[in-house]
């Protein structure tokens, strides 16, 4: 794809940053087969459905220059990668439980020469009790990786009090998000605003649920042994 695809939906690239895309496109293409990354490998849907759709979340409004972003449950890099390609200020950890997916992404900073990406091995309920890491973050984003009320018991601890958590989420968000009004207090978010939107080409509707960071998130949370995902606060 050439710069006329960004340009057409807002994001005007420079030449090296629309060749970074298409290296990781490539990537993508090479590794897919040996360690299942995307079910989506025609051009224009990755394009649209992945790349895209990671940029979207710069209509949140609350990413900033500079910042310190963790990508919970990254996979293949999704939002992380596409995000840094187009904001090359931001700093990321990319968090992912799965070790191939890691090894993967370790190439893809390496080829794509991204500074500032450390892609990490670990799950979420574990690294979100580390020091260093427990409430350090300006912004945790995730996509399709658990329910409403497991993922912001994974995320919101990372998040520093004044900072965002940005679930990206389908447009049948309402029931998870009415659900998770409790869980939401209880670790300390509140909820900002939700952004509805629509990819282009009929490819599908989407929301960004924007938390705000508010207080600091009891230290009990996340809780181990699975439960965040077995017994969802509620
Ligand atoms: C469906 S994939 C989504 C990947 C990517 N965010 C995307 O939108 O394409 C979910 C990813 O979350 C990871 N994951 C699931 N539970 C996790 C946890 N507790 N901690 C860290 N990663 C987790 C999985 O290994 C997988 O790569």
């Amino acid at each position: 794809m050439n710069n006329n695809f960004f340009i057409e939906y807002g994001y005007e690239l420079t030449d090296i940053q629309v060749q970074k895309f298409d290296d990781f496109y490539r990537l993508l293409e090479e590794w897919n087969y040996k360690i299942d990354i995307t079910k989506i490998v025609e051009p224009e849907e990755v394009y649209i459905k992945h790349f895209l759709d990671s940029l979207l979340i710069t209509k949140s409004g609350v990413i900033e220059k500079n910042q310190n972003i963790i990508d919970i449950g990254t996979g293949g890099g999704f939002p992380g990668i596409p995000l840094k390609i187009y904001n090359d200020s931001l700093n990321f950890v990319l968090l992912d439980s799965l070790k191939k997916r890691i090894n993967f992404l370790d190439v893809v900073v390496e080829k794509l020469n991204l500074d500032n990406v450390v892609p990490l091995h670990g799950r979420a309920e574990e690294a979100a009790r580390k020091e260093g890491i427990r409430e350090s973050f300006d912004i945790a984003t995730s996509r399709a990786v658990a329910p409403m009320q497991t993922l912001l018991e994974y995320c919101l601890p990372f998040v520093k009090v004044g900072g965002y958590f940005i679930a990206m989420k389908g447009p049948n968000y309402k029931e998870e998000l009415k659900i998770s009004k409790s869980a939401i207090k209880l670790l300390g978010g509140m909820l900002d605003r939700v952004i509805e939107y629509e990819l282009p080409n009929n490819l599908g509707k989407r929301s960004l649920i924007i938390i705000k960071k508010i207080k600091a998130t009891p230290y009990r949370f996340p809780r181990s042994g699975g439960k965040p995902k077995s017994k969802p606060l509620n």
